[in-house]
């Protein structure tokens, strides 16, 4: 929405959310309190902010002035009743469509922006079309493509933009506004349902392009290929292509998981069990992924971590966001606590308290234990002090950069580093004196 006000200064672009406390920071005049650190963001918001960009709780009123609303709320995987664990949770998305029926008095454009199942443009149009009012809704489906940590670079230069829809004319309303920066040739029209399957097809394509690269990693370990020489390699091949190939302690993030077990759900629910049994080996292999890390640190560190101090380097799901959102180091932090191990994290951009409540909210252990087992530092210098291994678990561009040699000297020997995103140099910490491992290799 920022970067669509930011391109279309005669549009008033109203964010309401039902959270106050997100809106405050939203609206701080400290940028850096903004509740998501994405590279670009901050400078966008402080520019829009105030003059056509709005942050506010007035959840009726935005939808009574608008033309056009962009329902984008959570859309979690279900964890309680039918589906539960699988399928997508839509009540936040119905409770949406129920509060633009009961308000709206002129006729709306209502937009999909949050990733929903195939058809559930169906059950929003059947709560807006029983109103009983004269007002008219055109639903379109408009799933984003955006990856965190690039959003506003991905959002400025989309490779397309995706419209769904029945109407031509809400269509064509729609993409005008994009029409602002995108050029015409990259706007796609599809009918409703292709766009709302397209968005989950795409998470899935990306998602297994990662399990597949991560699948060949554990037989790269096994003999003696390496898994960068081999994503090179494949990825040379323009009908293959180089990117998202990079092997890795598993991909985490709010989207693809999410996605998939919702992908996987509807496959079922039509009884498509070969369909279905396909797309979920990407997520067990995922989950492989995490643990087989996991278990290799255990069994290197001579089969304990019992009472020892091992490093994280990192916490968010991938770099350059604050977001932590199924990480992995999150479930391969809950597996070595499990052995009794004791973790000291440094994430640039996560917070002690998001890292507790993350390891809280899987239920594993008391609160109290957790306090007791894992703590956040200030520095990594801190977090790996008298460590006996470092876990790198996320890719941030400063952990290259660290005094690899000063980190060497304090921590105790043999000085073990698993390297979860093979973002070191293997050789240059050889010969400082680090056993070292990474994936693949
Ligand atoms: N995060 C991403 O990078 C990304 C990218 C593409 C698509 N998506 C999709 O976008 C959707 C939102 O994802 P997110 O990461 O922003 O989720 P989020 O949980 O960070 O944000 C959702 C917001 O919606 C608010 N909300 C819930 N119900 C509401 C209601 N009835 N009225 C007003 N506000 C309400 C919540 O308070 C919350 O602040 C999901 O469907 C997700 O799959 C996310
Ligand atoms: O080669 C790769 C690429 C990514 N990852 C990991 O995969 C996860 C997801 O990364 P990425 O896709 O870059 O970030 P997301 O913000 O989750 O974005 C995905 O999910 C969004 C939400 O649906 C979509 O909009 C984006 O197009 C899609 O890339 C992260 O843990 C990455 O570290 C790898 O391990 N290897």
């Amino acid at each position: 929405m920022a970067v669509i006000a930011k391109n279309n200064p005669n549009i008033k672009v109203t964010i309401v959310d039902i959270n106050q406390e997100r809106i405050n920071a939203w609206n701080d005049s400290d940028t850096s309190n903004l509740p998501i650190y994405e590279p670009g963001l901050a400078g966008i918001v402080e520019e829009t902010r105030g003059k056509n960009l709005f942050f506010s709780t007035e959840i009726d009123k935005a939808i009574d002035e608008s033309e056009m609303i962009f329902i984008s709320v959570n859309t979690p995987t279900k964890t309680y009743g039918k589906g539960k664990g699988m399928a997508a949770d839509l009540k936040y998305v119905e409770l949406c469509a129920r509060n633009i029926a009961k308000v709206a008095k002129t006729d709306k454009i209502v937009v999909e922006k949050s990733t929903l199942p195939v058809r559930t443009a169906q059950a929003i149009k059947s709560i807006l079309d029983n109103t009983g009012s004269d007002v008219n809704f055109s639903i379109l489906s408009n799933p984003e493509f955006l990856a965190e940590g690039t959003a506003i670079q991905d959002l400025l230069n989309p490779d397309r933009v995706l419209i769904g829809g029945e109407s031509e004319e809400a269509i064509e309303s729609l993409a005008s506004i994009y029409g602002s920066w995108v050029p015409e040739s990259q706007i796609l029209r599809t009918n409703v349902w292709s766009s709302e399957l397209s968005k989950l097809t795409a998470n899935a394509f990306l998602a297994q392009r990662i399990s597949s690269i991560n699948a060949i990693s554990e037989l790269c370990e096994k003999t003696e290929a390496n898994v960068d020489e081999v994503a090179k390699a494949i990825g040379m091949d323009s009908r293959i292509g180089s990117k998202f190939l990079k092997s890795s302690v598993g991909f985490g993030g709010s989207c693809f998981q999410k996605d998939i077990l919702n992908l996987v759900y509807i496959a079922r629910s039509y009884n498509l069990q070969a369909v279905a049994d396909y797309w979920e080996q990407v997520i067990t292999l995922n989950n492989h992924q995490k643990r087989r890390f996991a278990d290799n640190l255990i069994s290197t560190l001579y089969n304990t971590v019992s009472g020892k101090k091992i490093g994280f380097l990192g916490w968010a799901f991938k770099k350059d966001t604050n977001d932590t959102r199924e990480s992995a180091a999150i479930y391969v932090a809950d597996h070595l606590l499990n052995e009794q191990a004791h973790i000291a994290v440094y994430d640039p951009k996560v917070s002690s308290v998001k890292i507790q409540s993350d390891l809280n909210y899987l239920n594993t252990r008391s609160e109290d234990e957790n306090k007791r087992l894992i703590e956040a530092k200030d520095s990594p210098y801190e977090a790996l002090n008298d460590a006996h291994a470092v876990a790198i678990m996320t890719e941030w561009d400063e952990f290259k950069t660290y005094d690899w040699h000063k980190i060497y000297t304090k921590m105790k020997k043999p000085a073990f580093i698993f390297d979860g995103r093979n973002i070191l140099d293997q050789s240059k910490m050889e010969k400082i004196g680090f056993d070292y491992y990474s994936i693949g290799k």
